[in-house]
């Protein structure tokens, strides 16, 4: 591996439309992968996150706009982009009639290495990524979670600096879900750039340094999940608070970082905060002669951002329909 350094983009895309007859897949989409980053792409089916991977591949073209990876334009210089990335669909092909190692050499070949430095990155990868029990067996008899595995080695194999993965754990059960996990953590702590689509949010949640929620073919929005938690549910963090003898809004309203309310239950009171003031809140209640009788934080998932930020945006789409009916009308 060699070229750009952390944090330098590696993958940039701009103002990337891609039409199918008059389906706008992707529609004016802008993003910047840096290096050394693990970046998930998140949305609902049918929202162009596999159409723009085939454009970043050179395997689909735009209609409009431009993509570069590691600098290099995916149409105009396939080869060299195929070398630069390693990408793994929800199903790795392998030849089945070959073995594991056969298959690695291939990949190898195809790369150009030579015989020894060939054999001596695969013996490596088939460790790292527990095959070297099974190197001489065919592929036929794999399980997927091993064919799975069998795509990060030949990552490995080609030494690539960037991986994409689509939807790498479709289909895994959670045992293969996490070994694969930690490959791709691996990978990460190789120095190299991830780029993986998935709709398993907690695994996007446990393994991304950034995501993009992708909508309609554009980004709605990108950043680490925490930036996400705060843009789209205001506070990252909720706290439910139980008192009796006081008033647990009016006790706590002027605590720096507290966001928001909602009533519960009367004397049962969540907050949205900026911030954990679990220890702020407490001390306003007690100070004001209440008692405390539970206080708890929960932080909210990914999948609460998701699920909110796609709730909101059916909701204007809704508001423009009605909107654009009520003038037509
Ligand atoms: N080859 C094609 N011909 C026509 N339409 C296509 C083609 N490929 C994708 N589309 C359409 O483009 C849109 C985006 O599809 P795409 O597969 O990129 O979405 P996705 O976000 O990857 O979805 P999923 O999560 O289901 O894989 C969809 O409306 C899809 O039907």
């Amino acid at each position: 591996m060699s070229g750009a350094a952390k944090g330098d983009p590696v993958i940039e895309v701009r103002d990337l439309v891609k039409r199918y007859g008059g389906v706008e897949a992707v529609a004016g989409l802008d993003l910047t992968v840096n290096k050394g980053e693990v970046f998930g792409l998140l949305g609902p089916n049918g929202s162009g996150k596999t159409t723009m991977i085939l454009i970043l591949l050179g395997l689909t073209e735009p209609s409009e706009g431009e993509v570069r990876v590691t600098g290099l334009d995916p149409l105009r210089q396939p080869l060299a982009v195929k070398r630069a990335v390693g990408y793994l669909p929800d199903s790795v092909g392998f030849y089945d009639t070959m073995t594991a190692r056969e298959n690695l050499r291939y990949t190898a070949r195809l790369a150009g290495l030579d015989t020894a430095e060939a054999d001596a990155r695969i013996d490596n990868a088939l460790e790292r990524v527990r095959l070297s029990d099974v190197a001489e067996k065919n592929v036929a008899g794999f399980s997927h979670g091993m064919r799975q595995r069998l795509g990060v080695a030949e990552v490995l194999v080609k030494d690539c600096p960037i991986a994409i993965l689509d939807e790498p754990t479709n289909g895994l059960d959670p045992q293969s879900t996490t070994e694969l996990l930690d490959l791709i953590r691996r990978l990460r702590d190789d120095g190299r750039t991830v780029l993986l689509s998935s709709h398993l949010l907690s695994l996007v949640q446990s393994i991304c340094d950034r995501v993009a929620l992708i909508n309609h073919g554009r980004i709605g929005l990108t950043g680490s999940v925490d930036e996400l938690r705060s843009r789209v549910l205001g506070g990252s963090y909720t706290i439910e608070v139980e008192a009796e003898n006081v008033d647990i809004k009016t006790a706590t309203a002027a605590i720096p970082g507290v966001a928001g309310f909602a009533d519960l239950t009367p004397g049962h009171v969540r907050i949205r905060a900026t911030a954990d003031i679990r220890a702020d809140v407490a001390r306003h209640i007690v100070e004001r002669g209440g008692r405390l009788t539970r206080i708890a934080m929960h932080q909210p998932s990914l999948d609460d951002v998701y699920q909110r930020y796609f709730e909101d945006q059916r909701t204007v789409e809704g508001q423009r329909a009605f909107k654009g009916a009520s003038h037509a009308a």
